[in-house]
């Protein structure tokens, strides 16, 4: 075996994949929190349950959400909008636990991003059954701020658009412990879940979780 063997075996994978001019992957920066994570996303569940909300258009969609943080992204006949209130339980959406901001606050300011400032965190749900079309995060009145998404679980293939919907997406595979962060001249990228791929996770089983910190107000 010679030395730059042993040198290349000790490599981490490429850390940081770039997707565009201000968005990357960063692998694997979330594996230390997995545990915390879910720990956090099931106590968070169980005061604000998942719901598989209503699209404007009337479908249902295949992803199940729910919320933490003062503003929670929700969906029905009435549009897409943030709301301070889960739509079943009419209660106040769980803070974000502490260690989930200091996460998303330095992914995104190693991603470019100082002065992060999430005051919501979406929490999806997915089954292998699970899709989340092309779309963009436009709900947010501050486009300054960037959008910062955690993978946990099952790996997913990320549809990664351009800025017209009909700009033929890029598939990246995104696993376990993966953040996404795209902002600025990115920050309305067309982006979706083609479906998750792979062996059921170790510690969640059949599903992915997916946590996008965003300053929505
Ligand atoms: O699950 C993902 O990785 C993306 C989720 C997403 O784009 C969204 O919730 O707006
Ligand atoms: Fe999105």
């Amino acid at each position: 075996m010679t030395a730059s063997f042993d040198l290349f075996a000790n490599e981490p994978q490429a850390l940081q994949l770039r997707l565009g001019p201000q968005a990357m992957v960063l692998r694997q920066r979330a594996l230390p929190y997995a545990q915390q994570l879910f720990e956090g996303i099931q106590s968070a569940l169980l005061q604000a349950p998942l719901c598989q909300l209503q699209t404007p258009g009337g479908h249902r969609m295949s992803v199940r959400t729910s919320s933490c943080g003062p503003q929670g992204w929700v969906s029905d006949e009435r549009g897409y909008r943030y709301a301070t209130a889960h739509p079943d339980t009419n209660k106040p959406w769980p803070s974000i636990p502490v260690a989930w901001q200091t996460l998303a606050i330095d992914a995104a300011s190693e991603a470019g991003f100082n002065g992060f400032m999430p005051d919501s965190c979406l929490i999806n749900q997915y089954t292998p059954e699970s899709k989340m079309s092309l779309h963009q995060d436009r709900n947010e009145s501050d486009f300054t701020q960037p959008i910062v998404s955690i993978s946990l679980g099952m790996s997913a293939v990320f549809l990664w658009g351009g800025m017209q919907r009909s700009d033929r997406p890029s598939q990246v595979l995104l696993h376990h412990g993966d953040i996404v962060v795209w902002g600025g001249t990115d920050r309305l990228r067309f982006h979706g879940i083609k479906h998750l791929t792979g062996a059921p996770h170790s510690e969640c089983g059949a599903m992915r979780y997916n946590l996008t910190l965003r300053r929505a107000r």
